[in-house]
């Protein structure tokens, strides 16, 4: 994978289920989500999007089919079991029950919980009487669920024939890094993929990673990923060969611009759709290989830079929205976040309708998806998908 627009060939997306259940109007915000989905409507909107990109050819891999087919090795079943038990939490004794009944659950129920969590009332009766169990409340977690399983771009981005697994910041996402971990490795599909960024352990998200131009990354850096994840990805791209220039992108530590993508994305080889916003005041500074590790030039206005990294003499920018306010709303909804199935085409929320005709006045195909209960996790069809394969530009 050496760009963002490249024709789509295969993505890992995650349909939405029992983990959404889950979300309460308690544990919304913890959980990263600003309201409460309506599930079934969430479950057709995703099933909208994931036609869209098999009508254009796109091969959509869901990523409970994968767990379940990793968890069959052995391995992956006892590794992903030890995942789940939070022995800080649940201390010994139920620590102990908790993984001895996961032990037994075949790979589909294994699955189910790992990605919908568990309450202690649906911990089978006889595992364990500790203290833990009498005195939480029933309706608590003995395994956390993972509502954020939905935006696979940030738990794991290809860069070149490699996958990075990232290191997510936020706690309610921390263990989604450990079933893409099993995916990857025991997926028979994945058997001969590379790793990048190997075992680091300073964050970086998925959402932040932009695959500019063959051998050209920009990273955002903000909320998720912080300046040693970026420095150290930068390593390790530039060890493995996988880019030559790093742009690191500070961006405002806000939940409405958690991630790069969520005010840029790249709708063609040339042209980002961003919000006007950051335009021009976003900056990067510019990070290449050098004998001794990374060297560092900047900070420059983020556009020059990108274009000179590039090698192109500007990038195109198409603006989100129309006015400030409306550049605001839609910003806030995904604007932003397209998802390029080929150089001048992308998916986009419908609702976004200013955005998404001022990309057409600009020449780009817009695949428009509904997303209202989608979006209540505050995430479009870039954070929802994470591209497995695309053609060489
Ligand atoms: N790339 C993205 O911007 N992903 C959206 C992630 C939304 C999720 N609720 C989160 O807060 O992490």
């Amino acid at each position: 994978m050496d760009s963002e627009v490249g024709p789509l060939r295969a993505v890992l997306l995650h349909r939405p289920g029992t983990e959404l259940k889950r979300l309460t109007p308690r544990n919304n915000d913890q959980l990263l989500f600003d309201s409460i989905p309506w599930v079934d409507r969430a479950q057709d909107e995703h099933d909208r999007f994931a036609d869209v990109l098999t009508g254009r050819g796109v091969e959509v891999m869901l990523l409970a089919d994968t767990l379940v087919a990793a968890l069959a090795d052995e391995r992956a079943h006892g590794a992903a079991a030890t995942t789940a038990v939070d022995r800080r939490r649940l201390g010994e004794d139920l620590g102990d029950a908790l993984a001895s009944h996961l032990s037994t659950v075949d790979a589909k129920g294994l699955a189910d919980v790992l990605m919908g969590g568990m309450t202690f009332e649906e911990l089978p009766d006889a595992e364990g009487a500790s203290l833990v169990r009498r005195m939480h409340h029933p309706h608590d977690f003995v395994v956390d669920p993972l509502p954020n399983l939905l935006f696979t771009r940030d738990s794991s981005v290809w860069i070149g024939d490699r996958v990075a697994i990232a290191s997510l910041a936020m706690p309610a996402r921390a263990r989604e890094t450990a079933l893409l971990d099993l995916v990857y490795a025991y997926h028979p599909r994945f058997a001969a993929a590379g790793r990048a960024y190997g075992a680091h352990s300073a964050p970086v998200e998925g959402g932040d990673v932009l695959l500019l131009a063959p051998g050209v990354l920009a990273v955002g850096v903000g909320e998720r990923t912080t300046p040693a994840g970026a420095e150290s990805l930068a390593r390790s791209a530039f060890r493995d060969g996988l880019a030559h220039t790093v742009l690191a992108v500070p961006i405002a530590q806000d939940r409405a611009t958690m991630h790069l993508d969520t005010v840029c994305t790249m709708v063609d080889r040339d042209a980002v759709v961003m919000y006007p916003a950051v335009r021009d005041t976003l900056t990067a500074y510019t990070l290449r290989p050098a004998d001794d590790g990374v060297r560092v030039s900047g900070p420059a206005p983020f556009l020059e830079a990108a274009a000179a990294a590039m090698g192109i003499d500007r990038l195109r920018v198409i603006d989100t929205g129309l006015d400030p306010v409306t550049a605001e709303r839609e910003q806030w909804d995904d604007g932003n976040n397209t998802l390029a199935v080929a150089p001048g085409v992308v998916v986009a929320y419908e609702r976004n309708v200013e955005t998404n005709s001022r990309l057409e006045d600009a020449g780009i195909e817009v695949l428009r998806i509904s997303g209202s209960e989608l979006g209540t996790g505050r995430g479009g069809p870039r954070c929802m998908s994470c591209p497995v394969l695309r053609d060489a530009l």
